[in-house]
């Protein structure tokens, strides 16, 4: 037996000598190890191009690495420009390593944001306390900034896109690719829409969606997190190595603190992403009322049956699995019920007795809570529809938060207990031997 095993390993050293290239073998394992191991360190020798044994591998392909720009610098804007920059820097063959990112320009103590940022690499005011990258450049000019742009990364509050689009319009090349990272819908003359499918069709560019449970400060201080990034490929597909992929997205988005997964269900991340705030809502108001976590949790239930409901009834190409199995499913719902910055504007109602728009005033330094908008959009179509008593949890948000309902007649509202009826049957029930059992064959 010894014998065998000695000889079994001569063999396999000899043939490693002899028959090729030891060190590039190795060099070869290692690359797949780091890819197999879902790219979960990123150095800037590994990228998923090198080490396919294609003539269309990247680095055979003529074509400059992307410039990537980021379109938004909120506290969830700056968080991803921070993510995205340090894998540029990381991945020179694939990203160019500066990234723009759009600010909308304010004073602070008579100081512009972009140069607070671009000199001492914070962004004060909507993510204090977080070093950023320097290779992550502000910009407040919108055109500016997308000028060179391969691929766009849209994060905004939702209710800013239509004017940011408005003039993003005729100044970008359809061979552009997007993500959205809002949440919220667009609720206009083609009816409900995704922000993706707003985003693609005003601009005429692909676009697909980054959302999962991902509070901003958490990511922003490097705790891990997981995300789904969603994205189809276009009809005018360049080509792996030659066009924003899948491959492409994990290498922009997954950090070792950031775990990305890529799919191809746009809208199930992106409906899940946005009701998930009209939800986070009635669990502030649930909370504020002092009804502690049974009343959260059934809460929640409810809400997702509504946003799966949703999903079905409007957008029938989402996955119902998508809802559970991703990080934008119900994690999302989990995390932003627990402590988003939803879930505190409506608390802080409950506690306080003021409206939405003072307690984000007080409470989020020009921050958003983005159901506000939402369930108010929800509203607005499923009103069109007349299905509005198909949706109680997200009518009730509505109501409170726009015509004063009492926040404690929720249960009411959301009572979906069917009366209960006994069948009359007069027929005599059939003999039963209770120490038997049917087996079917
Ligand atoms: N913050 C989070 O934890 C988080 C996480 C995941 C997804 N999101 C989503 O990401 C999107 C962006 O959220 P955020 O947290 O970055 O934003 P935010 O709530 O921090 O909003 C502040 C941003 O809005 C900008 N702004 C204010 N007035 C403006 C105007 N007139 N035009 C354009 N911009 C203006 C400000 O300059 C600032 O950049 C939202 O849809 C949100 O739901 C947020
Ligand atoms: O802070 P919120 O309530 O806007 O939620 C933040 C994110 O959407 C959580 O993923």
């Amino acid at each position: 037996m010894f014998l065998i095993q000695k000889r079994l390993i001569c063999q396999r050293v000899i043939t490693r000598c002899y028959s090729f290239d030891y060190k590039s073998y190795i060099q070869r394992r290692r690359l797949k190890k780091n890819y197999n191991k879902d790219i979960k360190m990123t150095t800037p020798h590994v990228h998923p191009f090198r080490r396919v044994e294609s003539t269309q591998s990247i680095i055979h392909m003529h074509r400059q690495p992307f410039n990537v720009t980021v379109i938004g610098s909120g506290n969830w804007g700056t968080t991803i420009a921070k993510v995205v920059a340090e894998n540029t820097v990381q991945n020179p063959h694939l990203f160019a390593k500066d990234v723009n990112m759009w600010v909308f320009e304010e004073n602070i103590d008579g100081e512009k944001l972009t140069e607070i940022i671009n000199t001492r690499h914070q962004n004060v005011k909507y993510l204090p306390g977080i070093d950023l990258p320097h290779n992550l450049i502000a910009n407040p000019s919108l055109l500016d900034s997308v000028k060179d742009a391969d691929i766009l990364v849209f994060n905004v509050p939702h209710q800013f896109l239509p004017k940011i689009v408005s003039q993003l319009k005729g100044h970008i090349s359809k061979n552009v690719r997007a993500i959205s990272c809002l949440k919220g819908f667009e609720v206009g003359a083609k009816g409900v829409q995704l922000l993706s499918s707003y985003i693609k069709d005003e601009l005429d560019i692909q676009c697909g969606a980054l959302s999962g449970a991902n509070l901003a400060p958490e990511v922003a201080k490097e705790h891990w997190s997981e995300t789904t990034v969603a994205y189809q490929l276009p009809e005018d597909f360049k080509g792996e190595g030659l066009d924003v992929d899948h491959k492409v997205l994990k290498m922009l988005f997954h950090r070792p603190y950031f775990h990305v997964n890529v799919i191809d269900d746009v809208a199930g991340i992106s409906i899940a992403g946005a009701l998930k705030n009209v939800v986070a809502l009635a669990c502030g108001f649930v909370e504020g009322l002092g009804w502690g976590n049974n009343a959260a949790a059934a809460i929640q239930r409810v809400g997702l049956g509504e946003i799966i409901k949703f999903g079905q009834m409007f957008f029938p190409e989402s996955r119902v699995e998508t809802y559970y199995q991703e990080s934008a499913g119900v994690a999302d719902l989990i995390t932003t019920c627990s402590g988003g910055r939803n879930v505190k504007v409506a608390k802080y109602m409950a506690t306080k007795h003021v409206d939405a728009f003072e307690a984000e005033r007080v409470l989020l330094n020009g921050q958003s809570a983005q159901g506000v908008i939402t369930c108010k959009e929800v509203h607005e179509w499923l009103a069109t529809c007349e299905l509005t008593e198909d949706f109680p949890l997200f009518e009730a948000v509505f109501q409170i938060v726009y015509n004063k309902m009492p926040m404690d007649q929720i249960p009411e509202m959301i009572d979906e207990l069917e009366p209960f009826e006994v069948e009359e049957d007069d027929e005599e029930p059939p003999a039963t031997n209770t120490n038997t059992t049917t087996v079917r064959s």
